[in-house]
């Protein structure tokens, strides 16, 4: 799943919300490196999230990407309502999942891509904004993100509060774990909780790409490899859809839910 996220403001000169300037260690990966996994997997278990370097995605892309989603949430309001999301949906034009958990909208806009993004046309669009994309984890395996303002990120990180995470380089990938990884990784590689803060004089456009299972598949804690003998799974087993729809309807207890 894909997503292209936006964050435009008119020419406006209120005040930008300040970011967190803290420079955070977070480990830059090169993607050439030998040891490359089990880097990879420190960051997973440390971090939660990381970025790569040297991936093979060439600049021009990410500029042809970017260029696109700034034609496309250029577009008329009319035009963009067509291909909104119906409020059990994942594909469209819309607001993000989370945002039914907070008392007022993200000011934000995406649209998202799986099968078709074409689904259903219904005029949506809330009226009510706030200046940031709330606190969440995401709920598949990996996100692979791509920012052209490198503001914003931020994770909540044990004994550091909010903690910024800003892409070394114009093309470096930011990654981050998963609710999925989580479970059947039985929480060695913890899903990372993160926000956006938005700065109000600057547009703001990232690329999301969400990796995930098919959603009837099952996801089992990893439990039973010769490094983890006598290790105890804490999750039960689940289905994606089903873990997908107690996130909906309950968001971060969901991991109380399927505690074993
Ligand atoms: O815009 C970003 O940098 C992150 C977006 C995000 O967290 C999400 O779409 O889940
Ligand atoms: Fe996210």
């Amino acid at each position: 799943m894909i997503k292209i996220i936006s964050h435009l403001w008119p020419n406006i000169n209120n005040s930008p919300i300040s970011h967190d300037e803290k420079k955070p260690n977070v480990l830059i990966i090169d993607l050439s490196t030998p040891n490359v996994v089990e880097i990879i997997g420190h960051a997973c278990k440390t971090w939660g999230i990381f970025q790569v370097v040297n991936h093979g995605v060439s600049l021009e892309l990410f500029d042809e990407v970017e260029s696109q989603a700034r034609w496309l949430f250029a577009l008329p309001a009319e035009q963009k309502v067509k291909v909104v999301r119906s409020t059990s949906g994942a594909t469209g034009y819309g607001t993000t999942r989370i945002t039914p958990f907070f008392s007022k909208f993200m000011w934000h806009e995406g649209f998202t891509i799986m099968d078709s993004p074409l689904d259903h046309a219904k005029k949506l669009w809330p009226h009510d904004y706030q200046k940031r994309l709330a606190p969440h984890t995401d709920s598949l395996f990996l996100t692979i993100l791509h920012q052209t303002n490198k503001k914003g990120l931020q994770i909540l990180k044990k004994d550091q509060g909010w903690t910024s995470i800003a892409p070394v380089s114009n093309d470096a990938l930011i990654v981050n774990v998963g609710d999925l990884l989580h479970i059947l990784s039985n929480g060695e590689f913890p899903s990372v909780y993160h926000r956006v803060l938005v700065d109000q004089t600057k547009n703001r456009v990232s690329l999301a790409y969400f990796f995930g299972p098919q959603v009837d598949s099952m996801i089992v804690p990893l439990v039973s490899s010769e490094d983890n003998v006598g290790v105890v799974p804490k999750y039960r087993n689940v289905k994606v859809k089903e873990y997908l729809d107690l996130k909906d309807k309950h968001l971060e207890k969901v991991f109380s839910m399927i505690r074993i």
